[in-house]
């Protein structure tokens, strides 16, 4: 592709859909959002209008017009699969939020689809890979100046979430962005999964086990434990400490000024998502949006999807049966070397 702006469609203009929108946009360079689709017509209409874009009643059809080069799929996790499946038909990049479906047959489709085509084209939203403490964790554990990593305690808190979040999303949607991280960091596969509950919070519903607790090994040794506790009711915290031989290691948070007052001295933290990882964000779209330009997919790819879901489906397999589960993952096919 030449020089031109990468002309993006988005659809699922909610909560993140809207945040890429607005970085696109305004903030980062050689793309624009010229189109929109959402299952909610009257509002997404809304959005397009604010934001100048054209709209689409069907997404597959903004998809297949012609008037896009590539297209973000920002819609909740049981719709992403179809417009995937849409981009990798009418031969365009997607970018689509994590996870790549909530379920690992559908993963699979995807990753065979995109195998077929005989190009990559999907990435994957898992950003915590841009994030700049994640990075830095990465290289002081690359060259193992602090010994072998041992063992690593991690946390996923939330201050809410709605009805619709159930037990199963703890794992598929929230400690997700855990599996892929942390696969990521120590650069290699988990070999077994399981899930414990803790005591349930007053601020849970029937439909939600909170807090839980996921274990995983990987096939080195290392044990990692991840708390999700997604009804905290006061904070976004994401923690992650990796125990080395040498060292402990722990993840850096945004640093926020220090305020004295009412005789406290602290500093705030992040009560969501769009502004504790708001960098890693403008990072993760501004190299899409540059490799896509490209012609290649540079980030986490429909593959790291689909591992991603299958050590997933381990961990509630082992949730709903309170065992460990051996994670059983099919060799890395050529194409994503
Ligand atoms: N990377 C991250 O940190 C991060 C943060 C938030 C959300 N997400 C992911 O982004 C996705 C959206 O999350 P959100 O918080 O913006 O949700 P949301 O509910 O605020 O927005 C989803 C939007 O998709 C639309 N939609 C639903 N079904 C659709 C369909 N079949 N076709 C077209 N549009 C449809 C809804 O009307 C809504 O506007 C989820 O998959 C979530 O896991 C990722
Ligand atoms: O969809 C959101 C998003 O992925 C956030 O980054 C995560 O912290 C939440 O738990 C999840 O529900």
């Amino acid at each position: 592709m030449d020089n031109k702006e990468l002309r993006i469609g988005v659809v699922g203009v909610g909560a993140i859909g809207r945040t890429h929108i607005e970085r696109i946009n305004d903030q980062l360079q050689g793309g624009r959002v010229i189109a929109c689709s959402d299952v909610n017509t009257e509002f997404g209409k809304k959005v397009a209008e604010n934001y100048g874009c054209t709209f689409y009643e069907d997404g597959e059809e903004m998809i297949a017009s012609g008037d896009i080069d590539a297209v973000i799929v920002t819609t909740i996790d049981p719709y992403h699969e179809q417009y995937v499946m849409a981009a990798i038909k009418a031969g365009i990049y997607v970018f689509c939020e994590k996870p790549l479906a909530p379920e690992a047959e559908a993963c699979k489709r995807i990753v065979e689809a995109e195998i077929s085509g005989g190009k990559q084209l999907v990435q994957v939203g898992f950003m915590r890979r841009y994030d700049q403490g994640y990075r830095q964790l990465k290289e002081a554990i690359k060259n193992r100046t602090y010994g072998e990593p041992l063992l690593l305690h991690c946390a996923h808190r939330n201050p809410a979430v709605d009805e619709s979040y159930d037990t199963p999303m703890a794992v598929e949607n929230s400690m997700i962005h855990e599996i892929d991280v942390l696969r990521w960091l120590l650069d290699e596969d988990y070999d077994t999964a399981e899930v414990v509950f803790a005591k349930n919070t007053r601020r849970t519903h029937a439909n939600l086990m909170d807090p839980q607790i996921m274990i995983l090994t990987t096939k080195s040794g290392v044990r990692i434990d991840v708390e999700a506790f997604v009804n905290t009711g006061h904070c976004y915290d994401i923690k992650c400490e990796v125990c080395c031989e040498d060292a402990i290691l722990n993840l850096p948070e945004p640093s926020n000024i220090e305020v004295c007052a009412n005789a406290v001295r602290g500093h705030a933290i992040h009560s969501d998502w769009s502004t504790r990882f708001v960098d890693a964000y403008n990072v993760e779209i501004q190299e899409w949006i540059n490799s896509t330009k490209e012609g290649r997919v540079d980030g986490p790819t429909a593959w790291d999807g689909y591992v991603g879901q299958v050590t997933a489906k381990a961990a509630s397999k082992a949730r709903d049966n309170q065992t460990v589960v051996k994670i059983e993952m099919e060799e890395k096919p050529d194409f994503y070397n």
